[in-house]
C-alpha cells in the first residue's frame, strides 16, 4: 500500500469577523498505509478538509503531506495522478452532458487511443452497473446515480489511491450495498469520510476528528464507540441539548 503521510499539519484561514485566523486543521501527525482508513466525526470537524490535503486541493498552512513520498504541495500533478477524489457532490465533479463522455474524459490523459479508451469507459461503467445509465443526461440521473457516475469515473483511471468524501450520503439499501462491496474488492488504498458508521466499521483503522484534530485514532469498534459517546454527550432523550 502507498503510505499517505501528515506532519505536524494545520490548516487555518482568514478569519471574516475575527482578526485571528480560523483554525481547521492542527497538530495533525499521521502515517496511513492501511488498505481501508476510515474517518469519522461531526458536522464541520475537519473530515473533507483532511481529506482535501490528501491530492492538494488543499495546501496545509504548515507541516507537510506526502503521498508515497511525494509532497502534496511540491509534487502537486504526480500526487493528482496517483490519487482519485470522489466529491460528496457529484455535480462538483461531473463535467460532461452523459456519465460515458465523463468516464472517457477522465481516461483522455492516461488512454490516448479512442478506441481502447471506450472499451475501459464501458468497463468502468459495467462495474457499477451503470452501463443502461451511461446515455443518458447527468441531469435526468437520481443524486445517488451521479455519486455512482462519479465513482466510475475516477476508478477508471485506476489510481493507487482512493478518497472518497461521503459517498453514501445519496445512495439508498440496494446501492449503498453496491458501494460496500464494490470498495470490498478494489486493490487501491481506500481514505474515506463517512457519517454512515456501519460503513465505517468495514475499515482497518478509523480516525475521529472532533473540531480539527485527531481526537481517536484506532480500531473500527473502538473509534465509532469513542465518537458515539463525545457525539451523543448531553443530549437528552427529547433531543434537547442539556450541556
Ligand atoms: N475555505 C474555508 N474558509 C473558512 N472556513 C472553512 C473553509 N473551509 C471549511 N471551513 C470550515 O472549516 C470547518 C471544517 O470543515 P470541513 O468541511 O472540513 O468539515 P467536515 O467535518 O467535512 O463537515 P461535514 O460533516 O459537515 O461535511 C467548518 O467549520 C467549515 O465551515
Amino acid at each position: 500500500m502507498p503510505a499517505v503521510t501528515f506532519d505536524q499539519v494545520r490548516v487555518a484561514v482568514e478569519s471574516e469577523d475575527s482578526q485571528q485566523p480560523k483554525v481547521l486543521l492542527d497538530a495533525v501527525s499521521l502515517r496511513l498505509d492501511e488498505a481501508r482508513v476510515g474517518v469519522i466525526g461531526a458536522n464541520g470537524s475537519g473530515k473533507s478538509t483532511l481529506l482535501r490535503l490528501v491530492n492538494g486541493l488543499i495546501q496545509p498552512s504548515s507541516g507537510t503531506v506526502t503521498v508515497d513520498g511525494d509532497d502534496t504541495v511540491g509534487a502537486v500533478r504526480k500526487v493528482r495522478r496517483n490519487v482519485g477524489f470522489v466529491f460528496t457532490d457529484p455535480l462538483s465533479q461531473l463535467v460532461m452532458p452523459t456519465g460515458r463522455e465523463d468516464v472517457e474524459l477522465s481516461l483522455r490523459r492516461s488512454t490516448k487511443n479512442g478506441t481502447e479508451r471506450r472499451h475501459l469507459a464501458e468497463q468502468a461503467l459495467e462495474r457499477l452497473g451503470l452501463l443502461n445509465l451511461a446515455d443518458q443526461s447527468i441531469y435526468e440521473l437520481s443524486g445517488g446515480e451521479r455519486q455512482l457516475m462519479a465513482l466510475a469515473a475516477v476508478l477508471a483511471v485506476n489510481p493507487r489511491v482512493l478518497v472518497l468524501d461521503e459517498p453514501s450520503t445519496l445512495l439508498d439499501l440496494r446501492n449503498r450495498e453496491l458501494l460496500r462491496r464494490t470498495l470490498a474488492h478494489l486493490d487501491q488504498q481506500i481514505i474515506m469520510s463517512t457519517h454512515d458508521l456501519e460503513l465505517a466499521l468495514d475499515m482497518d483503522r478509523v480516525l475521529v476528528i472532533e473540531q480539527g484534530r485527531v481526537a481517536f485514532d484506532g480500531a473500527p469498534a473502538e473509534a465509532v464507540a469513542a465518537y458515539r459517546s463525545w457525539c451523543l454527550q448531553g443530549l437528552d432523550a427529547t433531543g434537547r441539548d442539556s450541556t
